[in-house]
């Protein structure tokens, strides 16, 4: 249908200005999906436009269309006039900001590093001022918090400040309040109301009808990739819509409240306590739903959590019927609780499985035959999860990252519903789903309790609370303050009950292990602890050894910390964007070989000329190694495995015995002394300093860590994902030429084997600096440290009369014990007081 008849600017509503935002004819498929069939919407300013629709109607992706996350298959995107390439950095700059459904952040980053992604040049006091302006009081958050700390609902708020920080013409609010409660909604609602009075064009998105028709000025309707309708808000009654949305009227969207039933206890929690709340005691019959309410953050989630099992019980009892379940998730889970957590990407859903694999994760010896998958029998649950709950997609066998947000809540809603609990437990059991299909999760939780179910729902909706719930429990400060049943289970009872009771969680003491905590979680700590190990090391050593610290050995010492600092600092290149290079002691090896033909007293170009080269061909070895993840989307350990073999095999057909002396005034120059200390290790040493100050302070560097945390993310935010990570590897491979080229002046002989150990050494140096494996952490300095660490001990042991195997326990038990301690601090809330 064509929209542009309902589409024009209504004089009531909009003053006669230009729109800031045209979108014309846009369309996009995803294979056989046509998501938006030919879209026509403008936004102007200083009017909230907002888009409703079902599930999979298109509305994300006309929003990504809009930001330049996607290209669409024709069509244009017009910000104030200009045309708008598919380049989300480019349109962000035109004045398009988006604030996601699911927030595009760099976990590893703080919330102020996170801001400045957005704006580079953003200052502390005005990054505050804006994470004030957005955020409540119970919401609030620090500069210095990592933004992968943060809880769900204060994830968005970063996300919606980080959209604000670019000062945007259009605002784009991708479903806002979904993890918010009533105060913070009102407080969006006011910060709303100031953007349009200072002339924004404001486009919303949501689930939540009763806060659309609260704010929007004007009202679109999406349906299966077709705009439907464009009219004023105020024109649109409540059923209208939901019968526009729906396709079909609804009716009630509450089943009614059940009769509670006299039967046997079906769940009994006594006297629980655990991290976040404290003696909780709960009894739930047949025929009722309880509701966790509370402000967020005051230990009702905790609570549910501790009932699924995740969180361990300090103190108390929870019987399931009369059994009482062994700790353990999975014990949990055997004993008959289904959970459905509130962050379904993270802690959910398998992305990359298809509906059917997901669905069939949830009952795995209930679809097996002898321990075999009976692929029929999963086909048939998952066909029948899709049809019960209305799933939007081609066939079960889609994967459901391809899915819309709302039908993957359904998804797992089905998983969980189709094992047959005894107890069910739900976070947010409609996040994102559309009015139609909340109908049918209502009705089917109502089904559910009827019979003999004991459902539990944690909600930050008030209106779902209120509809859905038989009987609530109010959280404060960890505690239940008030108990309401009956008639007193409404919105105005439970915000009453919140009011009398919440108080701000205090304390120094707090603050104190926070600071404490965010010290030890920091990326610059290893090195402190490294620095402080080796010098141990060598203290130790010169005690039992008079001889250890002659000038000779400490010389010998930082040459070879300054390899292995060089092989750690293009190691942690490619592992701060999540890969590992395999490659890095082969192409040592080979610079090594190619020295002792290119660095010679003979050498046809001069030493600067040799090194030139040398270091000119393991850059390009890095330039292929980026070229071959990026373009064929290999990992990089594949690509770096299958060059290790190769570089190997090169380095011993051109030197398959040592041979080739390396020059002696190159060797004369690598050994240059200030005072006692090399000069290249001075050198590196300012090398890392530098390099430190890029990845924290600069933006290049700042965008590697971010995509090293969050490739997708980052994408979405305009960075450019695969020009970072081709840089990276050019990086790795230049600084693994040059490790090797001072590798050549130490050995002084082109051997083919000399290289090869730096690979392990390097991960081991850069892993013991704190890096992060998976991406988006690490630190040169500490890596530098790691690698002074491991020369100590290497040079440390022939002096204590220990043998080399003593060597390889010492590194590995520590790299053990390092790695073990940083997953430990870092746990995401091990740092946070939230
Ligand atoms: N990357 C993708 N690959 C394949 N199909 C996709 C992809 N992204 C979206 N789709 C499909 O396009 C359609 C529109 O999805 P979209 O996410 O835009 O819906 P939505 O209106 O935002 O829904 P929701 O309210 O659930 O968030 C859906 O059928 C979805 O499955």
């Amino acid at each position: 249908m064509n929209s542009q008849a309902h589409n024009a600017p209504v004089a009531a509503v909009v003053p006669d200005s230009a729109p800031t935002l045209i979108l014309e004819g846009i369309t996009k498929s995803f294979g056989p999906v046509k998501a938006l069939k030919g879209i026509d919407l403008k936004a102007w300013p200083g009017e909230v436009h907002a888009i409703v629709g079902e599930n999979g109607a298109g509305k994300s992706t006309l929003i990504n269309c809009a930001a330049g996350v996607l290209k669409p298959d024709t069509g244009s995107v017009l910000i104030k006039g200009e045309k708008a390439p598919a380049l989300p950095g480019v349109v962000r700059g035109m004045g398009l900001s988006v604030a996601f459904q699911h927030p595009a952040l760099a976990p590893d980053l703080t919330v102020l590093e996170n801001l400045r992604l957005a704006r580079r040049d953003l200052g502390v006091a005005e990054a505050q001022q804006i994470l004030d302006r957005v955020s409540t009081k119970t919401l609030a958050m620090d500069l210095s918090d990592r933004a992968g700390e943060l809880s769900l609902a204060q994830g968005h708020v970063l996300e919606i400040a980080r959209a604000l920080a670019s000062r945007p013409a259009v605002f784009i609010f991708d479903e806002p309040t979904e993890p918010f409660q009533d105060p913070e909604v009102r407080h969006l609602f006011r910060l709303i109301a100031e953007l349009k009075a200072e002339g924004t064009a404001i486009i919303y998105i949501s689930h939540r009808l009763h806060e659309v028709m609260s704010i929007a000025d004007r009202l679109s309707v999406l349906r299966d990739g077709d705009l439907i309708e464009t009219r004023p808000a105020a024109g649109f009654t409540p059923d209208e819509i939901v019968n526009l949305i729906v396709g079909r009227p609804l009716g009630q969207v509450f089943p009614a409240k059940g009769q509670i039933g006299t039967g046997p206890k079906l769940l009994t929690v006594a006297g629980l306590s655990g991290p976040g709340f404290r003696d909780v005691s709960l009894e739930v019959r047949p025929g009722e739903i309880i509701g966790l309410a509370g402000v967020e953050g005051q230990g009702q989630r905790d609570f549910l959590r501790a009932l699924a099992g995740l969180t361990p019980v300090t103190e108390g009892d929870i019987r399931i019927g009369m059994a009482e379940p062994r700790p353990g998730v999975a014990n949990f889970r055997r004993a008959g609780v289904g959970f459905v957590p509130d962050d379904r990407h993270s802690e959910g859903l398998v992305l990359s499985l298809s509906i059917r694999e997901n669905e069939g994760l949830g009952q795995l010896a209930a679809i097996s035959d002898g321990g075999v998958l009976n692929a029929g029998r999963e086909k048939a649950l998952a066909e029948q999860i899709h049809a019960d709950l209305r799933v939007k997609a081609p066939t079960v066998e889609t994967p459901v990252s391809a899915l819309s947000g709302g039908n993957q809540q359904k998804v797992l809603m089905g998983r969980e519903m189709a094992t047959r609990p005894k107890v069910m437990l739900v976070d947010e059991p409609t996040k994102g789903v559309d009015v139609g299909s909340r109908s049918d999760i209502y009705t089917k939780l109502r089904e559910m309790a009827e019979a003999g179910v004991a459902v539990i729902v944690s909600s930050a909706d008030g209106v779902e609370i209120e509809g859905l719930c038989d009987r609530v429990l109010v959280f404060s400060r960890g505690t239940v303050v008030a108990e309401l049943s009956g008639a007193d289970v409404n919105d105005a009872r439970i915000t009453e009950a919140n009011l009398k009771a919440t108080g701000q969680r205090a304390g120094t003491e707090e603050d104190a292990t926070r600071k404490r905590s965010r010290w030890l979680s920091s990326d610059q700590m290893p090195a402190a602890i490294l620095i402080l190990l080796s010098l141990l090391v060598m203290g130790v050593t010169q005690w039992q050894n008079a001889y250890f610290l002659s000038a000779f050995s400490i010389q010998g010492i930082l040459t070879l910390t300054t390899i292995l600092a060089l092989a750690g600092f293009a190691q942690l290149c490619v592992m701060l964007n999540g890969g590992i290079d395999l490659s890095i002691g082969p192409v040592a090896g080979l610079a090594v070989v190619l020295s002792s033909f290119l660095i010679t007293d003979e050498a046809p170009l001069g030493i600067a000329g040799g090194v030139l080269v040398i270091l000119l061909a393991c850059t390009l070895i890095g330039l292929m190694h980026g070229l071959l993840v990026e373009a064929l989307k290999l990992p990089a350990i594949v690509v770096t495995l299958a060059t290790y073999t190769g570089l190997q095999g090169l380095s011993l057909v051109l030197r398959p015995s040592p041979a080739g002396m390396i020059s002696y005034d190159f060797t004369d120059m690598v050994g240059v002394l200030a005072g006692p200390v090399p000069l290249i290790f001075l050198l590196v040493v300012l090398g890392g300093i530098a390099a430190e100050f890029g990845l924290f302070r600069r933006p290049g560097g700042r965008a590697l860590r971010a995509v090293g945390s969050n490739p997708k993310s980052s994408e979405m935010i305009g960075l450019r994902r695969a020009r970072i990570v081709l840089l990276a590897f050019v990086g790795s491979g230049a600084l693994a030429g040059l490790a090797g080229i001072l590798l050549s002046a130490q050995v002084g002989i082109g051997s083919a084997t000399t290289g090869v150990s730096y690979t392990l050494m390097s991960v081991t140096a850069v892993v013991l600096g704190g890096a992060q494996i998976a991406g988006g952490r690490g630190s040169f300095l500490a890596t530098l440290a790691g690698a002074l660490f491991i020369q100590s001990i290497i040079a440390a042991l022939p002096f204590l009369n220990l043998g080399a195997v003593v060597q390889y326990i010492l590194i590995g038990g520590a790299t053990f014990v390092a790695a073990a301690l940083f997953a430990m601090i870092r746990k995401p809330g091990a740092a946070s007081a939230h």
